[in-house]
């Protein structure tokens, strides 16, 4: 029954690692669930190259289990209160808080992101979700409207079993973005993981239910795209949620639309950051940084296209330089170590491919520019300057540590480049002009600007693309409306009128 397992590791992780990893591959009706039939699924720790655990695909039963358990869960988790599902919500935030290290282990493990990054940045971000929305489950209402003597209420409705699919960049943060405010409308959920990062939502489901939570409510299976998309097709399922690719977002909403079911699409983005002259250099190199080298490049809405005003362009390029001789490479299980792999050697080709071809169109390479000189899939953090707008790495999203770095010379110009994309997930200005400041995220066209910061993700604030980016928000109160439906009831207090 115990398929998954994680094999010995170099760095002696796995010992401390025996009572934090997941027993089997999928998760379904409140325990750990195997079936050999399916597909294998190795995943592979990215500092390394060798495979840590073996899983197994959902087999077409499997996904039937897991939506069966999801649909009788779903009726008896919206049938409890409000407050009584915040409380379960809110206790596996604290036992995630309390397990934070070996989760975080874990997400290093899955992702190979350093364990400096992931203890503060994934179980930690996964249980602020479970707490927020665990904190508003209680108030989630309809609303009275008085019509003379008539009157209307409505019902805010769960919308019934909620499919989730996650990238592999964030997978215990995905997992819980998306369970959690589910949950608290009173929905269940079926989550598929990226096949890149099988192991962290199956800890996700395993707190949920020493939490509290009614067995079938929060399920995971195993598997690649065409799991997904037969959760996707499946009547029983009522809204997707899918983190991902542009390209697997036009799949996947196409798929949902078709069968008219709900969605949420946080998809992929080539975000503008413009740094204006009269900024604080220092601040903008470190947005810069924040914006293009956390998780090593690997975050949906980095701010990959700089757009630095020509007069401080030297001095810019300067200070970033030297600021990258800060960057520690290495094993990501050390905590000194603060930039880690590629998540696979597949993503690791995808991003030399983009580097070359950053030489070939004439960009000015900066800094970095190749693999680095250690086992696993390490790219260094690399600067290319001089980009021109019709570059292949000014257009398409490498997902991986490469800056491009744009001169412009007016606002008017450089708001007009910075738009000029099919995405519009984030973007941000560095400037001490707080009227231009506001003046210039008035013109982005993006779901989540930033002004003299980059990247922050609270989950008090809503988060999510325009455009080819996205379609719905994630987070904050804006997500209650999203896995919830409005119902309608018109009381009449006198008799009906009718024509004849
Ligand atoms: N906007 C956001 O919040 C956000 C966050 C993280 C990552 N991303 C984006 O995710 C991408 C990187 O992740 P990835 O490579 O895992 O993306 P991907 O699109 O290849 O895969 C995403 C998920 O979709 C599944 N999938 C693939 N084909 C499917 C289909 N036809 N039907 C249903 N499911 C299918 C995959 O198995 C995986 O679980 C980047 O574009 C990145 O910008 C966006
Ligand atoms: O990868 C995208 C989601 C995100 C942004 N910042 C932190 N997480």
């Amino acid at each position: 029954m115990n398929c998954v397992y994680l094999s010995k590791h170099p760095s002696g992780a796995t010992k401390a690692m025996q009572n934090a990893q997941p027993t089997a591959s999928h998760f379904i009706n409140g325990a750990y669930v195997e079936d050999t039939d399916g597909a294998p699924i190795e995943c592979i720790y990215p500092a390394t190259g060798k495979v840590i655990a073996t899983l197994h695909e959902a087999t077409p039963a499997i996904v039937d289990q897991a939506l069966s358990a999801a649909k009788a869960g779903q009726k008896i988790w919206a049938a409890m209160t409000g407050t009584e599902r915040g409380r379960i919500l809110r206790r596996a935030a604290d036992i995630i808080r309390d397990r934070n290290r070996e989760l975080s282990v874990l997400e290093t493990l899955d992702t190979g992101k350093p364990l400096q990054e992931t203890l503060v940045a994934d179980a930690t971000s996964g249980a602020d979700a479970l707490e927020y929305f665990g904190g508003l489950a209680g108030s989630i209402t309809g609303e009275h409207i008085q019509l003379g003597q008539d009157w209307v209420y409505t019902i805010r409705e769960p919308l019934g079993v909620c499919v989730g699919i996650g990238a592999w960049n964030y997978p215990t943060q995905i997992a819980c973005w998306k369970g959690a405010p589910a949950l608290a409308c009173g929905n269940s959920m079926v989550f598929k993981p990226s096949e890149t990062t099988p192991l962290c939502a199956l800890k996700i489901a395993e707190i949920l239910h020493e939490a509290g939570l009614p067995a079938g409510v929060y399920n995971v299976v195993q598997g690649r795209g065409a799991v997904g998309a037969s959760l996707v097709i499946d009547p029983r399922v009522s809204k997707v949620s899918l983190t991902g690719s542009v390209p697997t977002g036009r799949k996947v909403y196409a798929a949902a639309a078709e069968r008219m079911k709900h969605v949420t699409m946080e998809l992929g983005g080539k975000s503008p950051l413009i740094i204006f002259e009269d900024a604080d250099i220092d601040n903008a190199v470190s947005g810069a940084i924040l914006g293009n080298f956390y998780s090593s490049g690997q975050v949906c809405s980095n701010g990959t296209r700089v757009f630095v005003q020509k007069d401080i362009k030297k001095a810019f390029l300067k200070r970033l330089k030297e600021r990258l001789e800060g960057a520690v490479m290495g094993d990501p299980l050390d905590e000194a170590t603060n930039f880690g792999p590629m998540v696979s050697a597949d993503q690791m080709n995808i991003v030399l491919g983009y580097i070359n071809k950053g030489t070939e169109e004439g960009a000015t390479l900066v800094a970095g520019g190749k693999m680095a000189d250690l086992d696993g899939f390490f790219v260094e953090p690399t600067v290319f300057a001089d980009v021109t707008d019709g570059m292949t790495i000014a257009r398409e999203e490498i997902f991986g540590p490469v800056m491009a770095v744009f001169d412009f010379e007016t606002e008017e110009e450089v708001m007009a480049r910075a738009n000029d994309t099919e995405f519009g997930l984030a973007a941000g200005v560095f400037t001490n002009d707080l009227t231009r400041a506001h003046r210039v995220v008035a013109g982005f066209e993006a779901g989540t600007c930033y002004i003299n910061t980059y990247n922050l993700a609270p989950v008090e604030a809503p988060f999510g693309g325009s455009k080819a980016s996205g379609v719905g928000r994630e987070n904050s109160k804006e997500a209650i409306n999203h896995y919830s439906e409005v119902k309608t009831v018109y009381v009449a207090m006198t008799p009906v009128e009718s024509q004849f």
